[in-house]
């Protein structure tokens, strides 16, 4: 054989240019997904294939807001909804339950009351949802030990053990909110075992941190 005949044998069996890697979650197994290396076509072909998922491969996450009355669970959820902030909210009675699409996820969002006498359903709601989301007003330091008390509480729950956990500081946009350190410290997050806690401090007056929690909910 001779060299330009090895040469492109070699071409064909690794083709240039192009390196595999396995699709992310959502994912066939099996499914290997080829990405040229050239930047001008991997645009193309990400965008391409990005697309071939989304009809593929659409998701529904079911996810629990909980937390206080007045936290700001039903503005938080009329923000990421896009219908923008209100001052002039009425409590939630019950629970309400919105769905939001995002790419190709659509989000069932449980918002459930949040006065004492709703607070016995929050587990109910919680159960088999891929991760709860406690709402808390960071600048109410009065109602602060009651949301702590409250969050660990729920969170003892057999029903609920592992699920995902989610807190949000919502009301930065106050002065006297709570640094995030402060706030971590107040809900005693630390002490929370067996399951993934975040934190992230929001506020859905100024849309503070609303694009990472609804990275966070994609990745969740
Ligand atoms: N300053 C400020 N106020 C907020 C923010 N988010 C919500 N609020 C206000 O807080 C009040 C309560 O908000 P809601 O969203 O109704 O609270 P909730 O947690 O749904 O209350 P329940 O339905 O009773 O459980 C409303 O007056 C909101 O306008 C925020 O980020 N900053
Ligand atoms: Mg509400």
């Amino acid at each position: 054989m001779n060299r330009r005949m090895e040469e492109m044998l070699r071409h064909v069996e690794e083709p240039r240019g192009l390196h595999s890697e396995k699709c992310g979650r959502p994912c066939m197994d099996g499914w290997i997904l080829l990405r040229p290396t050239s930047s001008s076509t991997m645009g193309f072909w990400e965008a391409f294939l990005n697309w071939l998922r989304s009809l593929f491969f659409k998701q529904e996450l079911e996810l629990s807001l909980i937390g206080l009355n007045n936290a700001g669970k039903t503005s938080l959820v009329n923000v990421i909804a896009g219908d923008g902030y209100s001052e002039d909210m009425i409590h939630t009675v019950g629970f309400n339950m919105r769905k939001v699409v995002k790419g190709n996820i659509t989000f069932k969002l449980w918002d459930i009351g949040g006065q004492p006498r709703f607070r016995s359903m929050w587990e109910r709601y919680c159960r088999s949802v891929s991760a709860i989301v406690y709402v808390v007003d960071a600048a109410d330091h009065e109602s602060l030990p009651t949301a702590r008390t409250e969050l660990h509480d729920i969170l003892i729950k057999q029903s609920l053990r592992r699920i995902p956990l989610l807190v949000l500081g919502n009301k930065i946009d106050k002065p006297e909110a709570l640094s995030k350190a402060a706030f971590a410290e107040q809900m005693d997050l630390k002490s929370i075992k067996g399951r993934k806690v975040y934190c992230f401090m929001i506020s859905c007056k100024d849309a503070t941190n609303i694009d990472v929690v609804i990275d966070w909910f994609i990745k969740h």
